[in-house]
């Protein structure tokens, strides 16, 4: 008789070796980290000797699953925002609270919480990015588990690097500190071609090399970002992922949701692993990713769940269950993602994906003990057929959940036990991760009311002078001519001349004391001026109206960016209560009138029941005082453009009746 440190005996063994091959009254023989043996009780009970035997009558007896994309330390994001496209719920949320909170302690605690999570639901090994990485791999090798650990580059300023080549330089020294790890595989992850450079991915790709370890990213996870690759560089995300060497070694790519046929090509030839998260995809509603064409083209397909601010669980059995479910939607064919194929996304074909076949991924001799127990006798999944072997396929993926995960071995050491979790205190990180979580919560309470906090989250933002004097009239076409003879006296100094055509969008809300964001797109028209369109984004606090005979006085903060998203995202972002549309063409002079520089626009309103044209005066300065003084030259200039006080308008632009946009 050989011995061995440990038997599972009696339960339904699904090897998902390349045969395929069940045994419904399995076992399965591990000596020290590794499996010896695989086969019916009755054989391996008469040739082992075992130090301990678990019982598994009533089982299934599985390889450890394998989440081949996540953000572990995002389960503390969970349930932050939901029901936001991908852009918003990156730039608008992710980023600024990331930013914010983003340290060692809520990286080792939001690991700890995913780690506890999934060991429950039968997750044996994990492939991670996120920041501060090696508080991800120590929290990670304290629970006992196996992971692949990116530490994220990417050519913004993140939580742990100011710059992209800070970034380059941590992750190095995290991939030298952790290199040769049993368990843990240390590497660099390029966030996704478009918040990286070339750079970045030529430099991720060399040490990837240098070390032998995979290179982890995002590759077209929406249509806007292919659409958006194809403009700015011609080609798809996976193709440019090629030429900027990401595929020249081992490399694992996140969702490829909108993967093109000569990207599957390319994807293949590369070797890549390709890893779609079905539960994200959905949820940022960036699409349903063509599973079925990648197994058809025998990639190597694996599974993800992808960070749990987007998921929100981090449960293996959901994303397996939805990989067979959605493709036979999709296609009408039931056969599309047959069980089988379903449940080797997450295990044999899963670690093909993450290039870790050689040790995990199926029950075999001379692999890792990476295994789960799951009882089958659960109200939901009761009964059981046993005519047909191959129908435990369908209770494990249609049937089963991960609570009904009873054990689970890594490296053959227990990490769950009859339920019972072994390496991590979970109510103590229960506790710690609420700590956190309160202090995000109070956070974007105030910053979700205050729309400077919300404005200033999306970065660059500008403010400019806070008191504004201001005349509107409205005139006749004479009197417009006249304005531009007068400004071509001599105590007149024209500084500048445009001609433009302006498209206002107003975000307005109930509660006027809110303020009001203007995004501007503005056109010169003017022969030989800049063609390309300027977009700026301007919040306006609440004016306080100083009301003059011949001019209004505001004094409001002011605060200006560029506008580089699109309006969509500002409106899913910002969320007004109404939308007030205006478009203008406006000529402008600047001009020196004594001591003062002025605006002076006369404009016209498209498609306005009184669309002018108007003669606006206007001035900004830092000084109520310089305001003031502002106001009586105001006076003057209108006496002399000829313009009577009962012409004087004091509604802005957007008070007036204009079209308002239905949300
Ligand atoms: C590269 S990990 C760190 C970085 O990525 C952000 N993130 C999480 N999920 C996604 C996703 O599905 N697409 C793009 N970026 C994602 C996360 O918030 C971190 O900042
Ligand atoms: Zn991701």
């Amino acid at each position: 008789m050989e011995t061995v440190d440990l038997l599972l005996i009696h339960g339904a063994v699904v090897t998902m070796d390349a045969a395929g091959r069940i045994f419904l009254d399995g076992a399965v023989a591990v000596r020290g980290n590794e499996i010896v043996a695989v086969g019916s009780s009755e054989d391996l009970t008469a040739r082992f000797t075992a130090g301990e035997t678990l019982d598994c009558q009533g089982c299934a007896i599985i390889p450890g699953l394998i989440n081949a994309h996540a953000h572990v330390p995002m389960s503390l994001l969970r349930g932050l925002v939901a029901d936001q496209q991908l852009d918003v719920w990156l730039f608008g949320y992710m980023f600024p609270v990331e930013s914010r909170f983003v340290d060692p302690e809520f990286v080792f605690t939001g690991t700890q919480l995913s780690c506890a999570e999934m060991i429950r639901g039968g997750t044996t090994t994990f492939v991670d990015m996120y920041y501060f990485e090696e508080e991800v791999a120590r929290a990670a090798d304290l629970a006992g588990m196996r992971a692949i650990c990116g530490q994220t580059v990417m050519r913004l300023p993140t939580p742990d690097a100011a710059s992209f080549d800070e970034g380059l330089e941590r992750a190095r020294a995290f991939i030298e500190q952790w290199h040769g790890h049993e368990r843990i595989i240390p590497t660099i992850a390029p966030h996704a071609p478009y918040t990286c450079t070339d750079t970045i991915y030529r430099e991720a790709a060399a040490l990837c090399r240098r070390y032998g370890v995979p290179l982890v990213t995002h590759l077209s996870e929406t249509e806007r970002e292919v659409e958006e690759s194809r403009r700015e560089r011609e080609v798809t995300p996976i193709r440019y992922a090629k030429r900027v060497g990401a595929f020249d070694g081992k490399c694992i790519a996140a969702h490829c949701v909108h993967a093109t046929e000569d990207d599957i090509r390319l994807l293949k030839e590369g070797h890549v692993g390709v890893v779609p998260c079905p539960s994200s995809n959905l949820k940022l509603a960036s699409g349903i990713a063509p599973l079925r064409r990648f197994i058809e083209a025998s990639l190597r397909v694996g599974l993800g769940t992808d960070g749990p601010a987007s998921n929100d669980d981090q449960d293996m059995f959901t994303e397996i269950h939805l990989a067979a479910l959605l493709p036979k939607g999709v296609s009408g064919d039931p056969t599309a993602v047959p069980a089988h194929d379903a449940l080797a996304l997450a295990t044999s074909s899963g670690a093909r994906a993450i290039h870790l076949d050689h040790l995990i991924g199926s029950l075999e001799p001379g692999k890792r003990a990476d295994i789960a127990v799951v009882a089958l006798g659960r109200l939901h999944s009761a009964p059981r057929y046993h005519y047909a072997p191959d129908a435990l396929y369908s209770h494990l993926v249609y049937g089963a959940r991960s609570a009904d995960v009873r054990d689970v071995l890594v490296d053959g050491r227990f990490l769950l036990r009859n339920q019972q979790l072994l390496t991590i205190d979970e109510d103590d990180v229960l506790r710690r991760a609420q700590a956190i979580a309160n202090r995000i919560d109070v956070f974007l309470a105030a910053r979700e009311d205050n729309l400077l906090d919300k404005i200033l989250a999306i970065g660059g933002v500008q403010q400019s002078e806070i008191f504004e004097v201001q005349a509107k009239a409205l005139i006749d076409p004479q009197t417009a001519e006249r304005v531009i003879q007068a400004l071509h006296e001599s105590d007149i100094t024209i500084t500048k001349a445009s001609e433009r055509t302006q498209y206002d969008t107003y975000f307005l809300w109930d509660d006027e004391e809110r303020g009001r964001i203007r995004i501007r797109e503005d056109h010169r028209t003017d022969p030989g001026a800049r063609v390309e369109p300027k977009y700026t984004i301007t919040l306006m606090a609440p004016a306080q109206r100083g009301e003059y005979r011949m001019a209004v006085l505001f004094g409001r903060a002011r605060y200006t960016a560029l506008a580089d998203r699109t309006l969509r995202f500002y409106r899913e972002y910002f969320q007004p209560d109404r939308i007030v549309e205006i478009e203008k063409r406006r000529r402008r002079w600047r001009i020196q009138y004594r001591d003062a520089d002025f605006a002076v626009n006369l404009d016209t309103l498209i498609g306005h029941a009184r669309p002018g044209p108007y003669l606006e005066i206007k001035s900004r300065t830092w000084s109520r005082k310089d305001a003031e003084h502002k106001v009586e030259l105001i006076g003057e200039l209108l006496r002399r453009f000829g313009v009577s006080e009962d012409a004087l308008i004091k509604q802005e632009y957007v008070e007036f009746e204009t079209a308002v946009v239905e949300r």
